[in-house]
């Protein structure tokens, strides 16, 4: 990722993508403690737009507040600097990355000299599991890593540490053949997949659990209004492993995932075994969306080139 052409925006400048570097001793890189967002633009009809910008940012911040980490710029500079990094890299369509560390300002836990830096990068990146997947479903086994309980750490924030939980739980699932993992919060119920929120569908119904382990979703936010406008009701619920064998259909929310059917769960096929037709009615709705051909949801859009 060091390695190629293009611009990094920097603690408030540009600079180019090889010299966006940072010491060894960056306190985030020993201790995990930063924040993140995954956003995405895309080649939408009127130009290059990226999906729910304010909402990302605002969940950034709220991150950073979880985390006790002070913020060196305000929204509208970063919701700026990310259209910017859009548009500046010459991006149609893009996955974009602003992160927020502590610096090599000191080392230790005490942490009362750090300073807070913030990066914004982005690039092309397609179906975050493979284009094919997106109809024929992916494969997923539950998890033998429990969800973060919110205790230990705060599932509000897309906290950098965190993830350790969520690469664990993704390369088992790897080694066992599938494509993802679903895991289970301390209580042994459905939480969420390592990078996503989780819904299944049962008679007609569309479930999710709710958000006390799992990160709250701005996808999954998105699909809530879908479901609403194509007349489905979501309920939210604690959900069981068993529940989700003998479900119609099942599907993964995220903004790198963006709506990926489950064709199975612990080698159990999830209803037909591939995409099923809620789940593909609620993908094609989202695609409609973020693609600028929905003109009640323009408001979603953040166009690069204002
Ligand atoms: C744990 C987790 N849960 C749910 C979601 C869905 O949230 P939202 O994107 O707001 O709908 C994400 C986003 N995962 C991001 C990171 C993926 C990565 O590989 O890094 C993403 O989808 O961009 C999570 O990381």
């Amino acid at each position: 990722m060091s390695d190629r052409d293009g611009l990094i925006w920097k603690d408030g400048e540009m600079v180019p993508w090889r010299e966006a570097n940072t010491h060894v001793l960056t306190h985030t890189l020993h201790y995990g403690m930063g924040v993140f967002e995954g956003v995405r633009a895309y080649d939408a009809d009127g130009g290059t737009a990226i999906f729910r910008l304010e909402a990302h940012t605002d969940r950034l911040f709220n991150s950073a507040k979880i985390m006790n980490m002070p913020m060196p710029f305000d929204k509208e500079t970063l919701n700026a600097a990310q259209r910017a990094a859009v548009r500046e890299n010459g991006l149609k369509s893009a996955y974009i990355r602003p992160m927020v560390y502590y610096g090599s300002e000191g080392m230790g836990l005490r942490a009362d000299n750090l300073k807070t830096h913030v990066i914004i990068a982005a690039w092309e990146w397609g179906a975050y599991m493979g284009e094919e997947n997106l109809t024929k479903g992916i494969k997923v086994a539950t998890s033998s890593y429990t969800r973060h309980h919110p205790n230990i750490t705060m599932t509000k924030a897309k906290a950098n540490g965190a993830y350790m939980n969520s690469m664990l739980a993704l390369q088992e699932a790897i080694a066992h053949g599938c494509h993802e993992a679903l895991l289970l919060d301390s209580h042994g119920f459905v939480a969420e997949g390592s990078g996503e929120n989780f819904f299944m569908i049962k008679d007609g119904v569309i479930y999710t659990p709710d958000l006390s382990a799992a990160l709250d979703g701005i996808t999954r936010k998105t699909v809530f209004q879908i479901a609403k406008e194509l007349g489905y009701q979501v309920v939210e619920k604690r959900i069981t492993r068993d529940e989700v064998y003998i479900a119609d259909e099942a599907f993964f929310t995220g903004t790198a995932a963006e709506v990926t059917p489950i064709r199975e769960l612990d080698n159990r096929p999830i209803g037909c075994g591939s995409r099923g037709p809620i789940t593909a009615k609620i993908q094609a709705m989202y695609f409609d969306i973020v693609h600028g051909r929905s003109a009640a949801h323009e408001a979603w859009l953040s166009r690069v080139t204002k």
